[in-house]
């Protein structure tokens, strides 16, 4: 039998307003804890929704960006207050969503909150650079401008952040945003587009239209009002984004997988490494593009290391993210679910040897649990060394030397984050300077970002270009180069 807890249908939200989509239809989101229970409905919208949203924003931006920075500035920070005083209801919705723990969801939400206030700031802020002419008589200045409407399309992992730092810093440099959220997790978008609208932001500046990605998320990379398209999910997505919209000469930004390595030198405090390794590879149920996939240990600790790992995740509560004693929640959806086991599968056929759980966990809600996975004697050609997973498995694999280490690292398509745990200032070094990695982190776990620096990876991981902190002001403004003479 259905449970509906939450029986709200959520809208789209497009010129100021909240909208049935054309369809007339709408889709459930479930909670992947108890896959029965609905959080809420959503429309399942069409491509002429979309392209209303994508109207309605022209026509907004185009006062929006009027504006001063200071006018657009305190409305995020508007926003950021009603986030704030939201937090409990968005966070836990955010659990039920995408069974992410209550106090991850709500830390994320204080970040988002933390992003709408620092983007809200750069709103009075240098928007370009007085540029010495070869001519005496003149002025030269760059000045940095808005690109026009930018569609964002986001994944389901980080429901609150990943909205709000690729539309925060849209809207600062005074661009119009259609926001197409993750199915999976928009009903806690849509609730906080409602901060949006509490805040009184104008007519057309932010719009939130929900629908299947290959509607939805095709148009926007389709529709040639659409200036910039931001995107973060899957590899394969993300590329097919990246032609679509460079075909027609817009701009875009993907962020997409990571296959993480965590370095563990045998100089190192071992206990920190453990702890890292757990915290980056199995928090949000390793559903982070930034988690430990690969720990990568040398030879002279690898036994000790091996048994402390085993013996923290053996401790760590598996459950209902809404329970205080949970550690890790479920997988956010039935396909995850399914996907990570078909891993822990192939891994085995492989020929690693699955040395800690990776069962599903036996739940009268049904919901889509799996013990934290340990592979030992995991070599490089394996797919669990190759691909990722998105899953609560940690792949051991064992080196002689750090410079083996870094070179078993970087034998991946992606490069995302990367870490190493030592106390060797020279082993440190080549770390950093050797590894192919967008985030480089010393004695520290491969996740967790801070907003105000640069975000982002090489290789497969990234389209080269970076958000967050001021890099986001390179994705969303474009710049003239003014000459003034009298
Ligand atoms: N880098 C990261 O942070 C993330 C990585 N992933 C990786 O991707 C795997 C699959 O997850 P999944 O959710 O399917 O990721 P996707 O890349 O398919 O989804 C990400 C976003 O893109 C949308 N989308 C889907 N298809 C299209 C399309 N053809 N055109 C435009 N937009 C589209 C989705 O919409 P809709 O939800 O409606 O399908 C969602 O909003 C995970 O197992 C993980 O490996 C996933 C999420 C985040
Ligand atoms: O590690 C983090 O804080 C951010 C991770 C992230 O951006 C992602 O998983 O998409």
């Amino acid at each position: 039998m259905k449970t509906t807890m939450e029986t709200r249908t959520f809208l789209n939200y497009i010129n100021g307003k909240w909208s049935e989509s054309s369809s007339n239809e709408v889709t459930e989101s479930n909670n992947p804890a108890k896959p029965n229970e609905v959080v809420g409905k959503i429309q399942s919208s069409t491509k002429q929704d979309l392209d209303n949203a994508v109207q309605a924003a022209e026509a907004g931006q185009k006062k929006w960006k009027k504006m001063t920075g200071a006018e657009r500035g305190n409305y995020l920070f508007k926003v950021a207050d009603i986030l704030e005083q939201n937090l409990e209801d968005i966070a836990e919705t955010m659990t039920r969503e995408m069974g992410k723990t209550l106090p991850e969801a709500k830390g994320e939400t204080a970040r988002g909150v933390a992003i709408l206030r620092y983007y809200a700031g750069e709103g009075m802020r240098s928007e370009g650079d007085v540029i010495p002419s070869t001519d005496s008589s003149a002025l030269m200045f760059s000045k940095r401008v808005p690109l026009g409407v930018v569609g964002v399309i986001t994944p389901w992992n980080f429901p609150v952040a990943i909205p709000l730092w690729k539309s925060a810093p849209a809207l600062i440099y005074g661009n119009a945003v259609v926001l197409k959220p993750a199915t999976e997790a928009a009903v806690t978008a849509a609730k906080v587009i409602e901060c949006f609208d509490k805040a009184g932001f104008p007519e057309g500046v932010i719009n939130l239209v929900t629908g299947k990605g290959s509607v939805i998320g095709q148009r926007i990379a389709e529709n040639e009002q659409i200036t910039a398209v931001t995107f973060t999910g899957s590899n394969s997505t993300g590329q097919h984004i990246g032609k679509t919209v460079a075909a027609r000469g817009g701009k875009y930004q993907l962020e997409m997988g990571g296959k993480n390595p965590l370095i563990v030198a045998d100089d190192c405090d071992i206990d920190l490494a453990v702890d890292a390794a757990i915290s980056g590879g199995l928090k949000s149920t390793g559903q982070k593009c930034t988690c430990s996939s690969r720990v990568i240990v040398q030879a002279g600790i690898y036994e000790k290391f091996k048994q402390k790992l085993i013996a923290k995740v053996e401790e760590i509560t598996v459950g209902d993210g809404l329970n205080e004693n949970t550690w890790m929640g479920p997988c956010a959806s039935k396909g995850q679910y399914e996907s990570v086991q078909e891993y822990i599968k192939i891994g085995q056929e492989e020929g690693a040897e699955l040395i800690f759980g990776g069962r599903p966990i036996n739940d009268e809600d049904g919901g889509y649990y799996l013990e934290p996975a340990i592979f030992d004697h995991v070599s490089t050609n394996m797919k669990i060394a190759q691909e990722e997973i998105f899953g609560p498995v940690l792949a051991l694999m064992k080196v002689d030397t750090v410079e083996e280490a870094i070179d078993l690292a970087n034998d991946v398509d992606f490069g995302l984050s990367a870490s190493i745990f030592s106390k060797n200032i020279d082993h440190i070094l080549s770390f950093i300077d050797d590894i192919d990695a967008g985030l480089v982190r010393i004695n520290s776990e491969t996740a967790g970002v801070e907003l105000q620096a640069p975000f982002g990876g090489m290789k497969a991981s990234s389209s080269y270009s970076r958000e967050q902190g001021q890099a986001a002001k390179e994705f969303f403004t474009t710049m003239k180069t003014v000459f003034v003479k009298g």
